[in-house]
């Protein structure tokens, strides 16, 4: 299912960082203008010139994006654990050491005791409220587990994410090509059995 509408409302966001744009940065970023100012990769360095800590942490709807992909399709679907002693859990379930126990986010990110009715639905806009990204507690959207053993590279994985795809869905349409079937893998890591055919087209 194709999601025109995020990827329009997506852009618009992006578009609007080249407005508040300083008179310092517009000096900075002249020296890309020289050769071809028209072109691609100029105007996609200078874009890129706008990317910093403080700008991207204002991307709401492309921070709800991301969110709302790895609540879905979280890259560690399952989680196993190794139990090296004999425990109860909170809720009194006994576990016997040398067996496992495993989380799952891939299931818990579609359950609709945690995520209401339209829990399989991709829907950027449960994140925000008033315009302004909302966080989950971790131990309810856990694509990067709670508790003391939390990804250590939360921060820096979204600040990765959120600058390759600010540059690439402010210059690029992505249309899935008609047909190709979109499967997924339970391994470790979730991946893609056909991998992901699209059609790429620039940008004005
Ligand atoms: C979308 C990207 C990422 C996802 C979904 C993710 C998810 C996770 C998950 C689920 C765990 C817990 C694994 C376990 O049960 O032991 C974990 C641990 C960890 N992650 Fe990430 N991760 C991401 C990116 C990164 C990046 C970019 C870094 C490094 C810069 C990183 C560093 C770590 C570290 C060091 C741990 C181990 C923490 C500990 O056990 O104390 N992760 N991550």
């Amino acid at each position: 299912m194709t999601h025109e509408h995020v990827a329009e409302k997506l852009y618009a966001e992006l578009k609007s960082l080249e407005q508040v744009r300083t008179k310092e940065e517009n000096v900075s970023l002249r020296q890309y203008d020289a050769e071809d100012p028209e072109s691609v990769d100029s105007r996609a360095i200078q874009f890129a010139g706008l990317l910093n800590y403080d700008s991207l942490s204002k991307l709401y709807y492309l921070h709800a994006v991301i969110t709302e992909t790895l609540r879905l399709y979280p890259a560690v679907p399952q989680d196993p654990k190794g139990i090296l002693e004999d425990d109860v859990l909170p809720d009194g379930t006994k576990l016997k050491a040398g067996g496992m126990v495993t989380y799952v986010p891939y299931s818990m990110g579609r359950m609709e005791y945690n995520w209401g009715s339209d829990s399989a639905s991709f829907n950027p806009e449960r994140w925000l409220k008033d315009g302004v990204f909302q966080n989950a507690s971790p131990f309810k959207f856990t694509a990067f587990q709670g508790g003391p053993r939390i990804c250590l590279g939360k921060d820096s994985a979204y600040l990765q994410m959120k600058m390759a795809l600010a540059i690439l869905c402010r210059f690029y349409k992505f249309k899935l090509v008609p047909g190709h079937l979109v499967k997924y893998r339970m391994m470790t890591i979730l991946s893609m059995e056909h991998g992901l055919k699209l059609t790429v087209s620039l940008r004005s």
